[in-house]
């Protein structure tokens, strides 16, 4: 069934666990998380970034969004799990407005490459529309690495926590993502893999609610390299280890935003089952192997996060 963020989030942040965000751009990946949630009989998270809702809706916004929404609402309410319906990365103002008006359950406001007080005003003005009519808001502090959608981030730049403090008592934001050390996509550190858990420590304390890690992906290397094998060529792909999300979740993180894990493993066993079926051409007999591949990884991600069970 369809349920708000709010409810989902404050009440893994009480009992210390996450909920998965997973992001979806067509019908065969939001069937392989849902399925995925309803076998870990788990609250999930479905996300579209602006670009998916692009995407859906061939360019149009209003039928992407509303597609997203008729999509989610069909399938959830034949689920016994909770299903929220999150816009990721909201930027342009018409789209997030547009969420909101098709019936999301919640928004991210991304302003974290503008200076603190221009985020601290942006969000402000989400928060205060989303709020008046019971949407739940996610704003982001500090800048991941990487290319979020077309923006070229060439530097992190960590959270302040003291600046945490202050962002979130002005803007009364539910939700926020604090920036230790992920970034977007395949290839998130060079050297070892490194999160700034004293920051996360400090997020945590000084605001008290539920917190949320981008570029969370994992990107496990057994996936990685059969895509290799089948002709990929993703050679340094490296994501977060498994003891770094746990640490991050005892430590305050409740919404872990994954999408590269799914793609990663769509591409891997596509190409696999088309090299070894090399006369299929039902789309169908093509999907079914990879997806039920994609809801295995998901449902790995939902126990790792602490959610299996907790609906
Ligand atoms: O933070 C994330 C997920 O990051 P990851 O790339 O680690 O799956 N997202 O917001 C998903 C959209 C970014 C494109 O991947
Ligand atoms: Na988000
Ligand atoms: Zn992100």
């Amino acid at each position: 069934y369809v349920k708000n963020t709010k409810e989902i989030l404050d009440k893994a942040s009480r009992e210390g666990y996450a909920i998965g965000a997973f992001n979806f751009n067509n019908m065969e990946f939001l069937q392989a998380i849902l399925e995925a949630a309803e076998e870990e009989k788990a609250p999930v998270i479905v996300a579209t970034s602006e670009g998916a809702i692009k995407y859906i809706g061939k360019g149009d916004i209003e039928t992407g969004a509303k597609l997203a929404v008729e999509m989610v609402r069909t399938y959830a309410e034949k689920l016994s799990v909770p299903v929220a319906l999150h816009l990721d990365h909201g930027r342009d103002f018409r789209i997030i407005m547009t969420a909101i008006k098709a019936g999301y359950s919640s928004v991210m406001i991304d302003a974290s490459h503008l200076p603190f007080e221009e985020n601290l005003r942006e969000t402000k003005k989400i928060v205060e529309i989303a709020h008046a009519v019971g949407i739940s808001v996610e704003a982001e502090l500090g800048k991941l690495k990487g290319i979020e959608d077309n923006v070229v981030e060439k530097e992190s730049v960590l959270v302040d926590p003291e600046e945490a403090k202050i962002f979130v008592k002005e803007t009364e934001v539910d939700f926020l993502a604090p920036a230790i050390g992920t970034s977007h996509g395949a290839f998130k550190f060079k050297g070892e893999a490194q999160l700034d858990f004293e920051r996360l420590k400090k997020v945590k304390e000084y605001t008290q609610i539920p917190l949320v890690l981008h570029g969370a992906s994992m990107v496990p290397q057994d996936v990685v390299k059969l895509a290799n094998e089948y002709g990929a060529e993703l050679s340094g792909a490296k994501g977060v280890p498994e003891d770094m999300l746990k640490k991050a979740i005892e430590l305050g993180i409740n919404k872990i935003n994954t999408d590269t894990d799914l793609r990663i493993t769509f591409v891997a066993y596509l190409r696999k089952v088309l090299s070894e079926d090399k006369s299929q051409i039902d789309p169908r007999k093509i999907f079914k192997p990879v997806f039920e591949h994609v809801k295995e990884i998901v449902k790995e991600r939902i126990r790792i996060f602490g959610s299996s069970g907790k609906a």
